[in-house]
């Protein structure tokens, strides 16, 4: 398990990191999320060892210690994968991969590269010298070699941000399917509301350099706590409930996803179309209601000006007032 206890974290005088605690359970995965500067990833640097804090951090019973007590920083079973890949550019993808692997079982070496190139479908480009490659390419053998020694604790900062939409998909079920079946406990520092929803056990939300709130990510998905919180996974709209309900008073703010308002033939509330964006799958229509723009899902286009009427379930309305 690993604990953080009371971080604290400055590069000059400004606090980058406040108070941070918690923990980890082996094998379980963590999404870390929150806006750019937050201080993500100078959290996985000190957790691997790379800054000096006060505060204490321990996997299992073992108390990591900084830079002030190790000459190379990182333990042998943690491995962090930072943003810049740090790959040889004039070795090939094999042995970028194998880099860190013993000389003394040269089969067994190689099986273990295959099996890892396997993992993050590069095994095709095994021979290629990491200089040619792309950055989506260099991004998933840097990938490989931080599994290569099979680490117990993986500290992954926007690990999939170079991989193109086409091939992001399949790859990040592949790579956190193997790391929960070889038990691998597992941050993921990310922008992207998929790793954050789909592949994490717990996601911990931070917000100038504090932890603003930690949850399973379903929870806190269906009850954001706050607009900065929802905002983190795509669109949000913040309405005064007197604009949705009939007869109401309070000017309460409610938050809605956009899927979560609904096109109806005919309701209480109506909203004029200011504009309609495709999405692919459907189009994203702003529009105005009584002065608050919008924005809801719509299976068609719509055209500007049109009028059109929205309703969204009383409940979900009041138990989002409820959570606040
Ligand atoms: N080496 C450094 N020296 C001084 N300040 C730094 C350094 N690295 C980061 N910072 C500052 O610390 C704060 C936190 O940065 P950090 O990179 O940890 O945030 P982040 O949440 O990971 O951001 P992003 O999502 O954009 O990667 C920012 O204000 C940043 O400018």
């Amino acid at each position: 398990m690993l604990q953080v206890k009371n971080i604290d974290f400055s590069y000059h005088t400004s606090p980058v990191l406040q108070n941070i605690s918690f923990q980890v359970n082996k094998g379980e995965h963590v999404s870390l999320i929150g806006a750019s500067g937050c201080g993500k990833s100078t959290l996985l640097q000190l957790i691997y060892g790379l800054h000096h804090t006060d505060g204490r951090i321990y996997w299992n019973d073992i108390e990591l210690l900084g830079p002030n007590f190790n000459l190379v920083p990182g333990e042998d079973f943690i491995k962090y994968l930072a943003q810049d890949f740090d790959l040889m550019p004039p070795l090939s993808v094999a042995d970028n991969v194998g880099k860190y692997l013993s000389n003394m079982y040269p089969k067994k070496k190689k099986q273990r590269i295959q099996e890892l190139l396997e993992v993050v479908e590069m095994h095709d480009l095994a021979g290629v010298k990491a200089k040619n490659l792309s950055g989506g390419q260099q991004q998933r053998v840097a990938l490989a070699r931080a599994l290569a020694k099979q680490p117990e604790l993986l500290l992954l900062d926007e690990p999939f941000s170079h991989i193109d939409h086409f091939r992001k998909n399949n790859l990040r079920r592949r790579v956190y399917k193997y790391l929960k079946e070889q038990n691998i406990t597992c941050i993921t520092a990310t922008h992207d509301s998929t790793d954050a929803l789909s592949f994490a056990d717990k996601s911990i939300i931070m917000k100038n350099g504090k932890i603003h709130a930690q949850g399973k990510p379903k929870d806190i998905y269906t009850m954001p706590p706050n607009k900065y919180v929802a905002s983190l996974f795509g669109d949000i709209n913040e309405i005064t409930i007197n604009k949705l309900i009939e007869g109401e008073k309070s000017k309460k703010r409610v938050l809605l996803y956009p899927h979560e308002i609904n096109a109806v033939e005919n309701s209480e509330i109506s909203v004029k179309v200011l504009q309609s964006f495709f999405t692919g799958k459907e189009f994203l229509i702003k529009a105005d209601l009584k002065g608050t723009e919008i924005l809801f899902e719509h299976k068609t286009d719509l055209k500007k000006t049109e009028t059109v009427f929205v309703e969204i379930p009383k409940q979900l309305i009041l138990s989002r007032l409820k959570k606040k």
